[in-house]
């Protein structure tokens, strides 16, 4: 039996979503994490401070009796969004970050940023104030194949975003290629790098070979294999620019399965268990704390969690229920395609 005591875990990207699937799913969070950066891409997006503000009462409310999780607000960046409001969302301690969506780009995201430079005077402010940035990183001009849409868009909107507002702090979300992980490196400067549980298990092949799978298809897409292990070397260096979003989005299974299924992979159940199993495949376990648990609240300035969770190693693989219902429908939950022996005690 091996066990392994870590801070309690936060989670630096993750959906809720609202009504029925909100109150099906926060307590696969709740559980295990005591703090999330909560997406803001709802329909209709939470764009105003007042909007996260009423967006946060809902989600206190559906938390389980006895966890103890505090949602960490964000606002979805539109063209029209207000400086003065971000400003004073920011200084109130309720807004943690803005949330750059290129409109197309993924779910719900059609009210994002067309023309980035209609945007800059909310930027500018952010860079002024120290206020994060976490983008969705990805091109959606048609001509880009989708595979290569990370990286076009470090070439031609995050380098030169950087270059003109070098003091921006900017989270690039759910990094997916090693050119995201080598921009990273390269830039040390108020630049980090959230990383999903799910693009360290699978690679494109797991979407399309054998059929399609619609339950593996996310945004940005998986890549190919060099590109997983590039994302695992970058998890598990203990650098402390990485860490953990595990960008988990649930949607219930008849959208999913369809001719024209969303994108997102519901992994808050068994996340810990898989980070577990990669960690310990790549013998870093003793780096899984400061992926989980370190790494994140340093770049968002925030304390570390005092409490611990445990983490133990059985020779029975875990149980985990296959799908979450909800009052909203069925949630498949994430397969990784062997089995968990690692558990939250
Ligand atoms: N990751 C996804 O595939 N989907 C996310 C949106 C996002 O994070 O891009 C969702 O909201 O469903
Ligand atoms: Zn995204
Ligand atoms: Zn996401």
């Amino acid at each position: 039996m091996q066990e392994l005591v870590i801070r309690r875990p936060d989670d630096w990207h993750l959906h809720l979503r609202d009504g029925g699937v909100l109150r099906g799913v926060i307590a696969d969070t709740s559980r295990h994490f005591a703090r999330a950066i909560i997406m803001p891409n709802l329909v209709p997006p939470v764009v105003t401070s007042a909007d996260a503000a009423a967006y946060r009462e809902r989600i206190l409310a559906a938390i389980p009796a006895g966890d103890r999780f505090e949602p960490l607000m964000t606002l979805y960046l539109t063209e029209g969004t207000d400086p003065a409001d971000v400003e004073a969302g920011f200084r109130s301690g309720l807004i943690k970050a803005v949330k750059l969506y290129p409109a197309g780009a993924t779910t719900n995201s059609h009210s994002g940023v067309r023309d980035i430079t209609k945007a800059m005077p909310v930027l500018e402010r952010m860079a002024e104030i120290g206020m994060p940035l976490c983008v969705h990183g990805e091109v959606t001009t048609p001509e880009v194949d989708i595979f290569d849409r990370e990286a076009a868009f470090i070439e031609t909107v995050l380098d030169p975003l950087r270059r003109r507002l070098p003091d921006l702090r900017i989270t690039m979300e759910h990094v997916t290629t090693k050119d995201g992980i080598d921009y990273i490196k390269e830039h040390a400067a108020n630049l980090a790098g959230s990383i999903t549980t799910h693009h360290l298990i699978i690679n494109r092949n797991a979407i399309l070979v054998g059929g399609i799978k619609p339950h593996y298809y996310c945004l940005p897409v998986a890549k190919r294999e060099t590109h997983r292990l590039a994302l695992r070397a970058a998890a598990v260096s203990g650098d402390v620019r990485f860490f953990l979003g595990t960008d988990s989005a649930p949607h219930v299974d008849p959208l999913k399965e369809c001719a024209c299924g969303c994108a997102g992979i519901y992994t808050s159940v068994n996340t810990l268990s898989c980070l577990a199993h990669v960690f310990e495949e790549e013998e870093a376990l003793d780096r899984l704390e400061a992926f989980t648990s370190l790494n994140g609240p340093a770049w968002y300035g925030l304390p570390v969690n005092e409490e611990t969770i445990t983490l133990r190693k059985g020779g029975e693989p875990v149980r985990y229920p296959a799908k979450v219902e909800t009052d909203a429908g069925p949630i498949t939950v994430f397969d990784p395609m062997f089995p968990l022996h690692w558990a939250v005690v």
